[in-house]
């Protein structure tokens, strides 16, 4: 479904070039979950960003369920990232204005897909129930947390991406939350890449990918 081949990316930086991704490949089936870890700087949000059409690879290819991304411009790339690509980032990106309800259906809006019971159920599933019409600064961290991965998947998109999407939360709460995460992609049937940096959350996906000096080991 996603697969991405022999992507480069190299930044300038003030020491000179940083090549950041150096010949990376990787595959992601429908309703696999795959972990990818490595140390701080070793370029997994790069990556992510590239598979998610945030951003460019200098080179290499990415294949989204038969689409070609990697040459498309910036208007090609949005459309993509509203109709294919759920994302749930460490910092949630929430719209403000908009209520709970508001920033879930908008999202599945996006997506084209919008569908009154899957919303309910997700919303019910994410214990957001009763917390519809609340605005993000409303509500507590972790249920801001629940948001972001509502509407993740709120347009049930065919891959969901996520950087550290338990990193502010404590411990038991972590666990609870990827164990929503990993049934609602499952149920959508979507795949799912995650940055993690805990190898007890990474354990607990279906497969492994360690990223070191811009190789997938
Ligand atoms: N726009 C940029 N310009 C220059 N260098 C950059 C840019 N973005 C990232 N880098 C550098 O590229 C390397 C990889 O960054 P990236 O954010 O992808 O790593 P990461 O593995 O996600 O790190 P972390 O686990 O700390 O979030 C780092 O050395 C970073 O400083």
């Amino acid at each position: 479904m996603l697969d991405a081949t022999d992507l480069t990316k190299t930044y300038d930086t003030a020491d000179g070039p940083l090549t950041v991704l150096d010949h990376v490949s990787l595959s992601v089936s429908r309703g696999e979950s795959v972990a990818l870890t490595g140390e701080s700087g070793s370029g997994k949000s790069t990556l992510l960003h590239c598979l998610g059409c945030l951003d460019s690879p200098d080179s290499g290819e990415i294949i989204l369920d038969g689409q070609a991304l990697h040459g498309l411009g910036e208007s090609g790339r949005a459309e993509v990232r509203r109709h294919q690509i759920g994302v749930v980032f460490q910092s949630l990106n929430l719209i403000p204005s908009l209520t709970v309800r508001q920033n879930l259906s908008f999202q599945a809006r996006l997506a084209g897909r919008v569908d009154e019971d899957w919303l309910a159920a997700l919303t019910d599933r994410l214990g957001l129930a009763g917390l519809e019409d609340r605005y993000p600064e409303q509500l507590s961290g972790g249920q801001q947390q629940r948001v972001a991965i509502g509407r993740a998947v709120a347009g049930r998109p065919a891959l969901v991406l996520a950087d550290e999407p338990t990193g502010n939360l404590d411990e038991d709460t972590a666990d609870r939350v990827l164990t929503l995460l990993l049934d609602l992609v499952r149920e959508t049937g979507a795949g799912f890449l995650m940055v993690t940096h805990s190898p007890r959350h990474a354990a607990r996906m279906g497969r492994q990918l360690h990223l070191e000096a811009g190789r997938i080991t």
